[in-house]
């Protein structure tokens, strides 16, 4: 929407025919055109993509990484979780030659392959209808000189764009909301608020110092101020802010657990660190997601 807005030429690439981008924040609605495209031959060069699925839907969008990214251009990854660019650095430019079809084989330069920490709270209210709650940045980008030409672009579109000199702390702190949020609002169907109650609260202050355990056995510098700051983040972000679980969860969706929560259970095993709080959240969305087996 932000690059539609600042005149740039967006193409959104889906399953579903979209004509416009509807964006509604506060009291304010904005309607901007994109053009749609149903296959990756039909966009041409781009400069940037941005991919925005689902952890578990990466490979699912590889054709269109490798298509688009064939002559170079650049890949902002607005995903959550810790490991973008190791996620999508696999299937993109020359890396990605193997899922290209036949009609596109130019070799092209691997593009850049830009993660970004996104914090706009964004609510698909419909197929192209999404109303956004925003807070104190937009995004997080990492401070090289290899993404700034991306996060100038953002930048000059009107998003507020932080650029981090340590970019693995910056992604762990985001994975803290994710870990305690998401599971949290998505099991009991509730939005954000459910984080001020004060039992719920402790349950998400366990997650949080285990994912802070985690998080530093992996490199980041994270402290227990900090599992205290991201959860009083939540708990004040604007009224009626939800998650993208919780949304998964009311439209029937697979949830992204395996990503996020996923994520913690398996690194804090790797390093012998209790993860239990985050193990019974995963579970108990191993066992609602669509897929999973219900046996009564
Ligand atoms: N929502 C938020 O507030 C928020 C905030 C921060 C970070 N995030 C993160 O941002 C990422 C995206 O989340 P979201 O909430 O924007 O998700 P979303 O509303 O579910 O949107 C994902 C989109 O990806 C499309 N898609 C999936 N597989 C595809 C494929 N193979 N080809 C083409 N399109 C495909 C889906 O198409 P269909 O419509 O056809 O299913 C859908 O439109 C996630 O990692 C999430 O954790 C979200
Ligand atoms: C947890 C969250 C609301 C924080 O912006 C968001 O990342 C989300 O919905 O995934």
């Amino acid at each position: 929407g932000a690059l539609a807005a600042a005149g740039h030429d967006v193409v959104a690439c889906g399953r579903r025919p979209l004509s416009n981008i509807e964006v509604t924040e506060g009291d304010s609605t904005a309607t901007y055109p994109v053009r749609w495209a149903a296959a990756p031959g039909e966009v041409g060069p781009v400069a940037l993509t941005v991919l925005a699925t689902k952890i578990h839907d990466t490979g699912g969008a590889a054709e269109w990484l490798a298509v688009l990214t064939s002559a170079g251009g650049s890949v902002l990854v607005a995903q959550n979780g810790v490991d973008q660019v190791e996620r999508v650095g696999p299937l993109v430019g020359a890396a990605g030659e193997h899922h290209r079809g036949t009609d596109s084989a130019g070799a092209g330069s691997a593009g850049t392959v830009v993660p970004a920490l996104v914090y706009v709270n964004a609510e698909r209210v419909a197929p192209g209808v999404v109303r956004t709650r925003r807070s104190d940045r937009d995004l997080v980008v990492p401070g090289t000189d290899e993404a700034a030409p991306v996060a100038d672009l953002l930048a000059g579109a009107g998003l507020a764009v932080e650029r981090s000199a340590d970019f693995a702390t910056a992604a762990w702190r985001k994975m803290l909301t994710n870990v305690s949020a998401n599971p949290i609002t998505a099991l009991t169907g509730r939005r954000v608020e459910v984080l001020a109650e004060q039992p719920v609260a402790e349950l998400a202050m366990r997650v949080l110092r285990e994912a802070v355990a985690v998080a530093n056995a992996e490199g980041a510098q994270l402290t227990d101020a900090d599992a205290h700051e991201v959860l009083t983040w939540l708990q004040t972000l604007a009224p009626g802010s939800t998650t993208s679980m919780l949304q998964d969860r009311d439209a029937g969706r697979p949830l992204e657990h395996d990503g996020l929560t996923g994520t913690i259970v398996r690194l804090g095993d790797r390093h012998g660190i209790d993860v239990g709080a985050n193990r019974t959240l995963l579970s108990l969305l191993s066992a609602v997601s669509p897929g999973a087996s219900a046996t009564r």
